[in-house]
């Protein structure tokens, strides 16, 4: 599970901001909205620890964020914190399969590779997994993307605008499996978003001002 406590965040240059305290449980889902400049994605860095809050604290299964170290930080993501972005940010030389594989190849893990043909195989991204990134549709690559942040079976998924660049039809499959697959890991998911349409799917929702 992952929470907050009286979070808070100075871009250099930048007003303060603040956040509400938010929680969300293994298998449970939460909607972070709120208009442009609100703060959602600095929350969202906030939370994945790639940003260090001026003050308060990001706790992931009893972890406390803030005081690690960068380098404990790093393997701390890896292993807990699974990332999804409205773009997949592939490598383009690279298969599919290699790109998935490559964060458990950096540190040495064989689990994932065992786990990605179930993976592949629910997100049917199976008969893509030898193909190039450019030569997937864009609802392919966020699927692919998805299995790529589920295959360390993290604590927590995080995504940021996961369904911005999808249609109606792919909006609503992204978002179906996310909660899908979130729930069967036991991950708390947190969506961050300016995407009405995830309104209607998601209940529980906390709205930045
Ligand atoms: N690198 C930065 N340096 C200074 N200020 C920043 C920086 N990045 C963001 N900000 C400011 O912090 C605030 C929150 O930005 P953030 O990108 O988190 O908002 P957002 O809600 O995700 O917006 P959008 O929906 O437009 O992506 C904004 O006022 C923005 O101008």
């Amino acid at each position: 599970m992952i929470y907050t406590k009286n979070l808070a965040y100075a871009h250099p240059n930048g007003r303060l901001l603040q956040f509400p305290d938010l929680a969300c449980e293994g298998g449970n889902a939460l909607l972070i909205t709120g208009p442009s400049g609100a703060g959602k994605t600095t929350l969202l860095h906030l939370l994945a620890g790639l940003l260090r809050p001026a003050s308060g604290d990001v706790q992931v299964g009893g972890t406390s964020l803030p005081q690690l170290k960068p380098s404990a930080m790093d393997a701390f993501r890896g292993k807990n914190i699974g990332l999804v972005f409205q773009r997949s940010h592939f490598i383009a030389s690279l298969s599919i399969k290699e790109n998935l594989l490559l964060p458990a190849a950096l540190v040495k893990e064989d689990h994932p590779r065992e786990r990605l043909p179930l993976l592949a195989d629910k997100l049917r991204i199976t008969a893509l997994l030898h193909k190039k990134p450019a030569q997937l549709s864009q609802g392919e690559q966020q699927r692919a993307s998805i299995a790529r942040a589920l295959l360390q079976s993290p604590q927590v998924l995080l995504a940021d605008e996961p369904t911005a660049s999808l249609d109606d039809h792919n909006c609503e499959a992204v978002a179906q499996l996310l909660a899908e697959q979130a729930q069967q890991q036991n991950a708390a998911l947190l969506i961050v978003t300016h995407d009405n349409r995830l309104k209607q799917i998601f209940k529980d929702h906390i709205q930045l001002l």
